[in-house]
């Protein structure tokens, strides 16, 4: 299957400290790619710096074969990201937003299709952002990852607030765009997703690759659930028991 997403060798600063390290990742096209680690562990900062919205300290980010590392501006165009619920501006509401995102609030309903059913948008669509709850701001965060209808998102940690119901219509809603051709990358916290609905993944440690979780791996994951739960939980204990930030990377 050919390349949509990639790195090489990327790496990251915050605030003058290398939180991803040589972290070097290919997400195949029509593909849900799924990133755990521990608190801390870079899952954001690599994101983040993938889809233009933070700086890239060194190595190589590619879209479709494409080197576009020196093109921020540009990855941040071509890739559909969810902005954190918390900054969103209070005083707007969500129809206000999607718009500015897509350009026209009608366009971008459009774009985000089904999955505005999965996260019940409707009834958020003409309230103010503020007087949203956490779950509900949560919800139109996601909804701006795909209101301009790219075929690439990233998606942090987007399970986080949201009820049972909205967690197990996304999940589906989202596996049926990858379906369609999506390519799909989200930190999660929730092995259950990783293991159900990703084609492939990877465990950060430390800002680096500590695990790589491919098809197999992941078909092996869904034959034995508890299995891959507790070795999961085991590398992350053992590589939580290994933490350490060598002062020359500070
Ligand atoms: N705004 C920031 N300013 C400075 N350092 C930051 C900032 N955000 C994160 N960091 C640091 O970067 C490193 C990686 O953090 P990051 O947020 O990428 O981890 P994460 O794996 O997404 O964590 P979590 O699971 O808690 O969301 C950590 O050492 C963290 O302290």
């Amino acid at each position: 299957m050919s390349e949509t997403l990639g790195t090489s060798s990327l790496s990251v600063l915050r605030d003058g400290a290398r939180a991803v390290r040589d972290i070097s990742l290919s997400v195949a096209a029509g593909t849900w790619f799924g990133l755990i680690g521990a608190n801390g562990s870079g899952k954001t900062s690599f994101l983040r710096a993938v889809a233009g919205r933070l700086a890239v300290e060194g190595g190589v980010v590619r879209i479709d074969g494409v080197d576009r590392t020196a093109d921020r501006a540009g990855r941040a165009a071509a890739i559909g990201y969810a902005p954190d619920a918390a900054m969103l501006p209070a005083p707007l509401t969500a129809r206000a937003v999607l718009g500015i995102v897509a350009g026209d609030s009608d366009r971008a309903l459009a774009a985000i299709g089904g999955i505005a059913d999965a996260l019940v948008l409707a009834p958020l669509l003409d309230r103010r952002i503020g007087a949203c709850s956490a779950g509900q701001r949560q919800r139109i965060a996601i909804a701006c990852a795909f209101a301009a209808g790219q075929g690439i998102a990233i998606l942090d940690e987007p399970f986080n607030w949201l009820d049972p119901v909205a967690a197990y219509d996304l999940r589906h809603a989202l596996t049926a765009r990858v379906a369609a051709g999506l390519t799909l990358v989200t930190a999660l916290h929730d092995l259950t997703t990783l293991s159900s609905a990703c084609q492939a993944g990877a465990l950060l440690a430390e800002g680096r690759v500590a695990l790589a979780l491919d098809a197999a791996a992941l078909a092996d994951a869904r034959t034995d659930p508890a299995a891959f739960e507790a070795q999961t939980i085991a590398h992350l204990r053992g590589q939580a028991a290994n933490v350490s930030i060598p002062d020359q990377d500070r």
